[in-house]
């Protein structure tokens, strides 16, 4: 977490963390593309398919998960207020609590990666990943766990955009009868910006565009003659065309990227929002 963000303790500010949210879009979808450089590789997900010699019967991922998250929450990662682990019962801290300024109202109590994991192999991994297994597993399963970590911090981050909101002196009192009223649709209205939701579709198909760009298949990779290269970069058009997308190789799909925050980045930061909102008077 920024720590600007925090370091007043007071309400954060909705265009920061906007802001933040728009660097997010850039972390997942250069995870997105590190990840789809490698097949899908099927058994890392399923149970009892390794051999591991201690005996371990889970997934190699949910056990490279278990072994990362206790590095970093020896080194008090999930002590930060935007930070959820995957898994439970980490070992303590090696150093001293850092100090935090109250920001949110119990922030540790939601945590929605269970539900984010199990978009994120049953959903994502197979649309951005070729068919069959190329026997890469260490470094599928890293680079997996880059995806979860950036598009869980994104997810949670929706518990410092409620905060915002709510505070928000045009809103509060709104938010209070509805909080009180336990009124799930209404919230749900109230927290809305369809304009802000329709704009960042937008861009993140422009940048998966762009970021995506295979610099090969446009003559421009190590081993071309820079002046073989007849083929216009996107990001060098005023916007993406049509014919710019179809000549220009992508190693992301695009619109999968697109689909994968309409359908449930939004959708499951809207529902942290809400969760947090719904607690935040007990
Ligand atoms: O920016 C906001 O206001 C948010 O609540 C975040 C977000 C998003 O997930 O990107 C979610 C709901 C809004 O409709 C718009 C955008």
């Amino acid at each position: 977490m920024s720590r600007n963000l925090l370091i007043l303790g007071a309400a954060p500010n909705l265009s920061e963390l906007r802001n933040t949210l728009v660097r997010l879009e850039d972390t997942i979808i250069f995870a997105l593309i590190e990840r789809s450089q490698f097949k899908h590789n099927n058994s890392i997900y399923k149970a009892n398919k390794m051999n591991f010699r201690d005996g371990y019967t889970g997934s190699f991922l949910s056990w490279f998960l278990k072994e990362v998250e206790s590095v970093h929450a020896k080194v008090r990662r999930y002590q930060s207020p935007d930070e959820y682990p995957f898994t439970n019962n980490l070992p303590e801290p090696v150093l001293p609590p850092l100090e935090y300024p109250p920001v949110l109202v119990d922030p540790q109590e939601i945590n929605i990666n269970d539900e984010i994991f199990d978009v994120y192999v049953n959903t994502v991994i197979p649309g951005i990943t070729a068919q069959g297994d190329d026997t890469n597993y260490g470094s599928s399963a890293t680079r997996d766990i880059e995806c979860l970590q950036a598009l869980s911090r994104r997810i949670h981050y929706g518990k410092f955009v409620a905060e915002s909101k709510f505070q928000d002196p045009d809103c509060h009192d709104e938010y209070v009868r509805l909080i009180k009223e336990k009124n799930r649709d209404r919230l749900m209205e109230l927290l809305t910006n369809s304009r802000v939701e329709e704009l960042l579709l937008k861009r993140l198909k422009a940048k998966a565009l762009i970021y995506g760009q295979d610099l090969s298949s446009a003559g421009l990779d190590g081993n071309s003659n820079i002046n073989d290269s007849s083929q216009p970069l996107i990001g060098l058009r005023s916007s993406p065309s049509d014919a710019a997308e179809e000549k220009i190789k992508s190693r992301v799909d695009y619109d999968l990227v697109v689909s994968l925050y309409r359908d449930y980045v939004i959708p499951l930061t809207k529902e942290v929002e809400i969760e947090y909102l719904l607690h935040r008077l007990d």
